[in-house]
């Protein structure tokens, strides 16, 4: 019964309502809406400017609304905003540790203001990956160790929305794999994690849902999978490219069951390999904002340094199995 099942669903960990950022004539949130559900990782992406920050920075306190509303677990940012400030936690890029203490030394501070168990400041730098730096002063930590410190300080009091605004910039691959999987880890366990990016690739893995922003507007918002789905099908469907035992090469309509021919082809065991044409999230972001995020003063990385990001043409490997049936 629909009836019941909403009246079990828990409350959203986020909810916005018409939320406005105004500074002067700059409308830096002109009037978005979005709920994150409990174990969400929602992801916020757009253009330098589009107010992915300023979004963040209102739902934490740390700015007042211009207009709208907005709750993080339940309490109002503005009328309640110390109640919500200590269900959540941020890693923002303008943070400070304090660089002349230990990074034990900084998360025991933490740990005290939140009245934080003692041991939880070993948990959480093992828990990071930085146990082996924990007594060593923060100004002899790297990026990425600075990050993964951030990371721990902003765990320290369980929160149950945890916001990281372009939490892997800077990182080289292992910390930014360490962190997207501290992120899964969180969600499974029930925590919101709210994320601002540029990179594509890394919202399309780990995003739950994703919001487009624009100008301060959502032009988008849904799942990964079906932005790229949608934009597939205004483009007529998904196809692939086909190559056969025989070296020769097919276009295939993955969408049109009158096109059975890669079916009948795997039967056969002639199938080497198949070639996707499945739109990326970077592709659906250049049809509704007109732009890629590239264009926007971003220095483009060397593709080689691009984790994650698939090309256009993305190959699958089909279980060829010469002469038989699978
Ligand atoms: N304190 C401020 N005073 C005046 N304008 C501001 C202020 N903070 C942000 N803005 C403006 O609001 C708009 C949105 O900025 P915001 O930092 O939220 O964008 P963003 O999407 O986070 O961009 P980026 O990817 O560069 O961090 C921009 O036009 C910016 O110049």
């Amino acid at each position: 019964m629909p009836d019941q099942r909403a009246a079990e669903q828990p409350p959203p960990a986020v909810v916005v309502d018409g939320l406005t950022k105004h500074y002067g004539d700059v409308h830096a949130v002109d009037g978005i809406d979005f709920a994150a559900q409990r174990g969400e990782v929602f992801g916020l992406l757009g253009h330098n400017g589009a107010g992915k920050t300023t979004t963040i920075r209102v739902l934490t306190g740390r700015t007042p609304p211009t207009g709208g509303r907005a709750t993080v677990a339940g309490h109002d940012v503005v009328a309640d905003r110390e109640a919500a400030r200590e269900r959540l936690n941020l890693v923002f890029e303008d943070q400070n540790l304090y660089d002349r203490l230990t990074g034990r030394a900084n998360l025991a501070l933490f740990a005290e203001l939140y009245d934080a168990r003692p041991e939880r400041v070993d948990e959480l730098l093992r828990r990071v990956g930085i146990a082996h730096a924990a007594d060593r002063k923060v100004k002899t930590y790297s990026t990425g160790m600075k990050q993964r410190l951030l990371l721990a300080r902003a765990l320290i009091n369980d929160p149950e929305v945890l916001f990281l605004d372009e939490p892997t910039r800077g990182l080289d691959p292992t910390s930014a794999r360490t962190l997207r999987a501290i992120v899964r880890e969180l969600s499974a366990a029930g925590t919101t994690v709210v994320i601002t990016t540029h990179d594509m690739a890394e919202a399309d893995e780990l995003c739950h849902r994703v919001a487009f922003l624009s100008e301060g507007r959502i032009i988008a918002l849904d799942t990964p999978r079906e932005l790229k789905l949608s934009l597939a099908a205004r483009r007529g469907g998904r196809r692939a490219r086909v190559l056969l035992d025989d070296r020769s090469e097919h276009e295939v309509a993955l969408d049109d069951p009158a096109d059975d021919r890669l079916r009948a082809w795997a039967a056969e065991g002639r199938v080497v390999t198949v070639h996707s044409d499945e739109p990326t999230l970077a592709d659906v972001f250049v049809e509704l904002a007109g732009r890629s995020l590239d264009e926007d003063g971003q220095e483009e990385q060397p593709p080689d340094e691009q984790p994650g990001r698939r090309p256009w043409w993305h190959w699958l490997v089909w279980p060829y199995k010469p002469g038989g049936r699978r």
